[in-house]
């Protein structure tokens, strides 16, 4: 902890990453009604629950909101949704700007700097198309440019966009005004991303964006994670992260692994399938719906990632994991 001089406290995470908060930011689901609608009112209520439970931030429209499969209006509500909890309970929100189209991702970026209330942007690498490393630090350099005063945070996932982007792009992005960190998602902990954690850019966020490997990213020291399966153990990942900070390794590598366990059921049919069947088995949303090309989880699927938030929850009174594991 930074004290400051009025006697407050700001978190390290706060001093150290000044354009984003480190932490544990959920992408949010979008939760469908019966009849098939956005149901704003149930956002609304995960997003004030994963708050209460110690998530950092909230991110509207990531992959796990399923932004394709939305018309514009229903991503207005969203948007809208989501910024106003994180308004209220001063909690970080960031929004996903879905576009290949370098044009198109500036025109989104300047549109959320007219939103009420701040917020940073959550920027894919352009898929499909494949441009080159220079091309892809030419479109961070073209939206940023765009609305200085929203933070971006690259989102690297090559294994969605078709377009790896190695450390030495990443530090050349990182230098960018206005790129604030990185949402580090390469399906593995490979060299470039030990590099990259081994001597991160200052100030700059290199956030876990991969849940199987999360746990991994923060024992070399990453700032946080935006992670879809902190739905189901929002305090634990959260505990995860102060273990790590605090040197408690004994506790981070023990909780580690049972979240590595939820992690790889939770992601075991595409995301954010199972993450709704099991928020709907708990009651938390009002249906498991998706949108397609999505089909809903097998029931097999939500009943292993369930059984591991019980794991979460029955080892809360083992030794290990006593004061970590409150899923
Ligand atoms: O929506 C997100 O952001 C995330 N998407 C990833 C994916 O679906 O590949 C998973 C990650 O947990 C968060």
């Amino acid at each position: 902890m930074v004290t400051l001089g009025d006697g407050g406290v700001m978190t390290t995470a706060d001093a150290t990453f000044p354009g984003f908060p480190g932490g544990i930011h959920v992408p949010l689901v979008t939760p469908f009604a019966a009849d098939g609608s956005v149901d704003a009112g149930a956002l609304e209520s995960l997003a004030h629950d994963l708050l209460d439970r110690g998530a950092t931030g909230l991110v509207a429209l990531g992959t796990t909101g399923e932004p394709a499969a939305l018309d514009p209006a229903e991503r207005r509500l969203v948007t809208d949704t989501a910024a106003r909890v994180c308004r209220e309970r001063s909690a970080r929100l960031t929004v996903g700007v879905t576009t290949n189209d370098t044009r198109a991702a500036a025109e989104e970026i300047r549109a959320l700097a007219a939103l009420p209330s701040p917020c940073a942007a959550l920027v894919p690498v352009p898929y499909f198309t494949r441009p080159t490393e220079d091309g892809v630090v030419a479109h961070y350099a073209h939206v940023t440019a765009a609305a200085p005063d929203v933070p971006v945070i690259v989102y690297n996932i090559p294994y969605r966009t078709g377009r790896t982007v190695g450390q030495a792009t990443i530090r050349r992005l990182a230098a960018l005004p206005g790129v604030a960190g990185i949402k580090q998602a390469v399906g593995a902990v490979d060299a470039d991303t030990v590099a990259l954690l081994a001597d991160p850019p200052p100030g700059f966020a290199v956030l876990a964006g991969d849940d199987a490997f999360a746990p991994a990213l923060l024992a070399l020291g990453a700032a946080g994670g935006i992670l879809a399966s902190a739905h189901l153990a929002t305090e634990s990942y959260v505990r995860l992260l102060t273990a790590w900070r605090d040197g408690d390794m004994a506790h981070a590598r023990a909780l580690g692994g049972v979240l590595t366990g939820l992690a790889t059921a939770a992601f075991a049919e595409p995301n954010p399938t199972v993450v709704k069947g099991v928020l709907h088995a708990q009651g938390r949303i009002p249906t498991a719906a998706v949108r397609l090309p999505l089909l809903p989880a097998s029931p097999a699927a939500v009943e292993a990632a369930a059984r591991h938030v019980h794991i979460l929850a029955d080892r809360a009174g083992s030794p290990a994991l006593a004061s970590l594991t409150r899923a």
